[in-house]
């Protein structure tokens, strides 16, 4: 049974089939690509999976619950985390603050004020900001860090939950190639505890990442399959030939 599972999902925007019956399985632990081109529906289905659009038609399931119904709030409580491409990063605090918020944004009230649980939240504050290669900056102003180190902030922001899934909508947009590489460094390590779906126009930096990849053209599913089965697969050169 995968982690996440959509399907027959369609949705219709006034005289716009956006999504036209695609699909997309994801299993633990597994980085799975969502390619295709432009207006192929990419962040859209990305939107059906975390509840920010309702699907025309379609199921979602995610850790064997049907959550098709449920509202954005209640799929981040079941696990599953996303960072869109506007950014959630309050500029004016610092990096640490940042990071704290999302952690309190997901503990009780009574756990906030209970404080013994503050010096827990310290120690996650600094790991997580040490994974991301942030916590020399800590106390300096979100503002004041470079776009990719924002782009950074804002995962590590994302995973405070400890999700089961991330859901990344081009998180290397405007990023120097070197930038890029270095997210594809930082998101490795979380695999070993969270499955991730990511869309991206930059092929190659997908092709390193992913397990397996999912091909949108016009709505609909191309093809889906192993980074190598999806390399190979003539229908869906095409359409990258096609765009060229
Ligand atoms: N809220 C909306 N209202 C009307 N049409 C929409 C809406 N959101 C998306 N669309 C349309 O749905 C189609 C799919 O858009 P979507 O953004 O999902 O594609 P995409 O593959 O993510 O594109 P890109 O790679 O350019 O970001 C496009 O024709 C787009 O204009």
């Amino acid at each position: 049974m995968p982690l996440l599972e959509a399907s027959g999902i369609s949705k219709i925007f006034g005289k716009l089939t956006a999504l036209d019956d695609a699909a997309l399985a994801v299993g633990e632990r597994e980085f799975h690509g969502l390619i295709g081109p432009n207006g192929s529906g990419k962040s859209t289905l990305m939107k059906c999976i975390a509840g920010a659009e309702v699907p025309t038609r379609g199921k979602v399931r995610f850790i064997n619950t049907d959550i098709t119904a449920f509202t954005p709030t209640e799929r981040a409580r079941a696990g599953m985390s996303l960072k869109f491409q506007i950014t959630s990063v309050l500029p004016a605090l610092t990096v640490y603050d940042n990071i704290l918020l999302a952690f309190q944004a997901r503990c009780s009230l009574f756990d906030l004020v209970f404080s013994r649980t503050r010096g827990v939240l310290h120690d996650q504050v600094m790991a997580l900001l040490t994974q991301f290669r942030l916590a020399d900056r800590a106390h300096e102003a979100a503002a004041t860090l470079s776009h990719g180190q924002q782009q950074w902030l804002e995962i590590a922001m994302a995973l405070a939950g400890k999700p089961r899934l991330l859901l990344l909508d081009e998180p290397t947009g405007g990023m120097s190639l070197e930038e890029r590489r270095v997210t594809g460094e930082l998101l490795e390590p979380i695999k070993q505890h969270c499955s991730l779906v990511i869309v991206e126009h930059d092929l190659d930096f997908i092709r390193d990442i992913c397990d397996r990849l999912t091909v949108l053209d016009q709505g609909r599913v191309l093809a889906s399959g192993t980074v190598a089965e999806i390399q190979a697969n003539k229908d869906v050169q095409e359409i990258y030939l096609r765009r060229a």
